[in-house]
């Protein structure tokens, strides 16, 4: 219907016409997406108390999300200047750009914990494009293609606390006979040992433990400098039962598997945000250590490994503990353990004592009642933070959903041809979505300054996405014509336009 005021024309709809819009979209509405339509009743409220506020931060993802995320997806995409290694390969079996994570040793001499020269690489596969850590050992020829049973289990085995394993082959890319360990990539990981230990001077890490012990005073006043170097810098108990836990767990199903770590070292620990550990070098030792000798009893061989990643962990522990990779020299482990015994709790020096007690049998198991409530505390921290991430996911689900309504309402405003009809975008339903455009983004103040407003901007969107029966007063830019339209004309309006650019178009560009 049209009426004519005062000059002004109002255009509405009949109240037919209205009722049957409205339930047909609401029925559409109910039927493509459940409930939504009781999702936006209104204003929701978090938008009224935004509204007064400028600031439209509440809408996306927390800043310190964001950085991080932003931050790993530039790690992720970096990629190889080729002139500052010109000698890297170009394609590395199913591999390319790859980009050192280390400088690449260069001196044949300088052997990694593994005993051969070694170097990491970021590396995308050729053919999924996705992002992978190599690890390459130099100069390395495999005598023994029995290891490669380890390398199956070791690819099978997936855990939040590891860096899973995705295959191993060996190359002549690099010039040499090399062997290349393929792992899942995570940016921004640093070892265990840059992040408690960096012995770099930049640091001010000083290592307590180093000091010459042959120097001319009392050992008491040598312990006596530990201890207060120690409590000066002393990681929190509780960080340090937060890294029992998930180192725990990583051995746990590690040795349920029939297999043992054999390289549980700060070099080969990686953490990332939010004190992520992950075991990173898994499976390397069984293929290069290769252990004829005992071929005839491989699983005594593996449960004597087993033994052995309980004394690495009590020794890792304990050097978190002191702050220090010198305090489990066999000559420093007593004073280390006084060390301990005086600044942390009994339950912390007796979980050290345990696994320092290569005597018994232990198992990862026996150190459960050692962790006791703490896991609770553990637990709890996880689930809150996924509560927050959930959270955050919301938020940008939400976004992602008045995206593509904007991508809709783009693909129709003011398309400048269509199907031979320059003005299609100017008549009909597209006038409609045109002033209704202008009303979301372009409405100005009194004084004709530009009216910006996040709140009302996501209240609109909102609103025209689900249809709500509500209306809206449209204006022409020349302010004589006023239409007065439903959301839910409006979302059927947009429905329709959509479709029309949809069908005209290509199917496979399709944005639904
Ligand atoms: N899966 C991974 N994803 C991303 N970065 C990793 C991954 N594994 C290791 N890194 C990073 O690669 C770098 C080198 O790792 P590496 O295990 O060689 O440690 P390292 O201290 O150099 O030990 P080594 O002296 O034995 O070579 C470290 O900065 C580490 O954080």
């Amino acid at each position: 219907m049209m009426e004519n005021v005062g000059g002004t024309t109002y255009f509405y709809p009949t109240s037919a016409e209205n009722s049957v819009t409205t339930n047909d979209t609401l029925s559409s509405v109910n039927s493509s997406v459940g409930s939504s339509y009781q999702v936006y009743p209104g204003t929701p409220s978090h938008v009224t108390a935004l509204k007064s506020k400028t600031g439209s931060s509440s809408f996306f993802i927390a800043e310190d999300t964001r950085m991080d995320i932003l931050n790993r997806n530039a790690l992720t995409l970096l990629q190889p200047d080729p002139g500052q290694f010109p000698d890297l390969p170009q394609d590395v079996d199913n591999y390319h750009e790859l980009c050192p994570l280390e400088p690449i040793p260069t001196n044949s001499l300088q052997k990694a914990l593994i005993g051969y020269q070694a170097s990491m690489y970021k590396a995308t596969h050729i053919k999924t494009g996705t992002r992978h850590c190599l690890r390459r050992i130099h100069g390395f020829r495999l005598q023994n293609t029995k290891c490669m049973t380890y390398v199956d289990m070791w690819k099978k085995l997936i855990h939040s606390n590891i860096v899973q394993l995705k295959e191993v082959f060996t190359t002549k890319a690099f010039g040499d006979n090399s062997m290349v360990f393929v792992y899942d990539f995570h940016p921004g990981s640093e070892t265990l040992l840059t992040k408690h230990f960096a012995s770099d001077s930049m640091n001010g890490y000083v290592d307590p433990f180093a000091t010459d012990p042959s120097a001319p005073r009392p050992y008491s006043h040598h312990k006596n400098s530990i201890l207060r170097h120690q409590q000066n810098n002393k990681l929190p108990e509780a960080l340090i039962w937060n890294y029992i836990i998930q180192l725990t767990s990583a051995l746990r199903i590690i040795h349920v598997a029939g297999l043992a770590c054999r390289s549980l070292d700060p070099t080969k620990i990686i953490i990332t945000v939010g004190n992520r550990l992950r075991l990173s070098c898994l499976g390397v030792m069984d293929v290069i250590i290769n252990d004829t000798s005992t071929a005839s009893n491989p699983v005594g061989l593996i449960q004597h490994y087993q033994q052995e990643d309980l004394t690495s962990l009590g020794k890792l522990v304990l050097a978190l503990a002191c702050k220090s990779t010198m305090a489990v020299q066999r000559e420093n482990i007593s004073t280390a353990v006084e060390v301990v015994t005086r600044t942390y709790t009994t339950d912390l020096r007796n979980l050290i004592m345990y696994l320092l007690s290569p005597q018994q049998r232990r198992s990862v198991t026996d150190l459960m009642p050692m962790i006791g409530a703490r896991f609770y505390t553990q637990l709890d921290s996880v689930q809150t933070r996924t509560d927050v991430l959930e959270n955050e996911v919301s938020k940008e689900m939400e976004n992602g959903r008045l995206f593509r309504l904007l991508v809709k309402l783009g693909s129709i405003n003011e398309r400048p041809e269509f199907n031979m009809d320059g003005t299609w975008s100017e008549t009909g339903d597209r006038y409609m979505l045109k002033l209704f455009r202008d009303y979301v983004f372009h409405q100005v103040t009194e004084d004709g300054r530009p009216w910006l407003d996040m709140a009302h901007v996501v209240q609109c969107l909102n609103k025209l996405d689900t249809g709500v029966p509500e209306k809206v007063c449209l204006m022409s830019r020349d302010e004589q014509s006023i239409l007065v339209v439903s959301y839910a004309e409006l979302k059927h309006c947009l429905e329709q336009s959509y479709d029309e650019v949809l069908n005209a178009s290509a199917p496979t560009d399709n944005v639904t």
